[in-house]
């Protein structure tokens, strides 16, 4: 049975200013696992963030708890917190001269005290957070003069090193190149598979989150927030909470978001590969359907259309848009 990490019960959220009450998340219910990655997606603005900052303690909630391992989180030291829960944030890190290794040896203060004196044991688990990252190489680089997703990856090692066994990102790979992005969600879920933690992170990359992810958590304007198995959510549908309006939907079949084509348009005839590319290819280029059929084949790449053979893609488009 895996351990219950966060348990969030009937909660509600929102900001007040004087009279001003806003409330942006009501009646939510979830539960954080260990050992399991969680993603947590939404549209901007639905109180992603919001959720973060309540389980990090922040903002108390209007109605409901947050439980770490069954203990209030507002009951939490600030030290005990710190030991429990580490967090990487988006906002980039100003990193003046510090290295790597000073920025990863900063996660064990919760340890040390802020006379910040390294024992072993300490120096030990720093060592053992920039392994786990892979970037043992980078100790003595400054952290001005490495790149962001390197820097990324640092900030991951210092929330390691502060070894709490729930950690929480927003938005990590914000700002990452697309290869970055894949990297930096494999290397969460590998430490939490290998070190039993609970990981949430909050993240905009559908993509990446249905390969790397446990577990979901999608919050959608005015909705209860929905907890499931990625591919479950995909086979009941409710992924595409996600894409409201008719423009957008997860194509089950392809594994990633596409543009609705209602009813198929043109008749093409051929490689169903092929096909599927010039048919995207003739919907972004809002071609009007064609009555004739077009003929595709795969190697050499051609495609006919009434009787005249097209070498190349571009060249077919270039026709229809004459
Ligand atoms: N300190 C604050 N005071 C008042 N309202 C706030 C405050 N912080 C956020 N909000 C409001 O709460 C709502 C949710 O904001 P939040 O930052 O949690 O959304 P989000 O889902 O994380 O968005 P994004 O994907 O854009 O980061 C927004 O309407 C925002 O304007």
């Amino acid at each position: 049975m895996r351990k219950k990490a966060v348990i969030g019960s009937n909660l509600s959220l929102g900001y007040q200013r004087g009279e001003l009450r806003k409330e942006i998340l009501k009646g939510l219910n979830f539960e954080l696992y260990s050992g399991q990655l969680t993603c947590l997606l939404g549209p901007n603005g639905v109180g992603k963030s919001t959720l973060v900052k309540a389980i990090l303690g922040e903002i108390l909630p209007w109605k409901g708890s947050i439980q770490l391992f069954g203990e209030n989180v507002q009951e939490y030291s600030s030290t005990n917190l710190a030991r429990t829960l580490s967090v990487v944030l988006t906002e980039p890190v100003s990193p003046g001269n510090m290295t790597v290794g000073q920025l990863v040896a900063l996660g064990r203060i919760p340890h040390t005290g802020w006379t910040g004196k390294l024992s072993k044991q300490d120096q030990e688990a720093v060592k053992k957070a920039l392994a786990d990252t892979k970037i043992s190489y980078l100790e003595q680089e400054r952290l001005s003069e490495i790149s962001d997703g390197q820097r990324q990856k640092a900030m991951i090692a210092r929330a390691l090193a502060q070894n709490g066994q729930i950690m929480i990102l927003d938005e990590p790979t914000a700002h990452l190149d697309l290869i970055n992005r894949y990297e930096i969600m494999h290397l969460l879920r590998e430490i939490c598979q290998k070190q039993e933690k609970a990981i949430l992170v909050v993240t905009h990359d559908l993509e990446i989150a249905m390969e790397t992810a446990d577990q979901f958590w999608l919050l959608t304007c005015g909705l209860p927030l929905i907890s499931g198995i990625p591919e479950e959510l995909v086979l009941s549908g409710e992924i595409n909470q996600l894409l409201p309006g008719d423009k957008f939907h997860f194509d089950p079949e392809k594994g990633r978001i596409e543009k609705k084509i209602g009813s198929r348009k043109w008749k093409i005839v051929g490689d169903p590969i092929s096909s599927f590319w010039v048919e995207k290819a003739l919907d972004k280029s809002g071609i009007l359907p064609v009555s004739e059929p077009i003929y595709v084949e795969k190697f050499p790449f051609s495609i006919q259309y009434k009787g005249i053979l097209y070498s190349s893609l571009s060249d077919f488009l270039s026709f229809l848009l004459a």
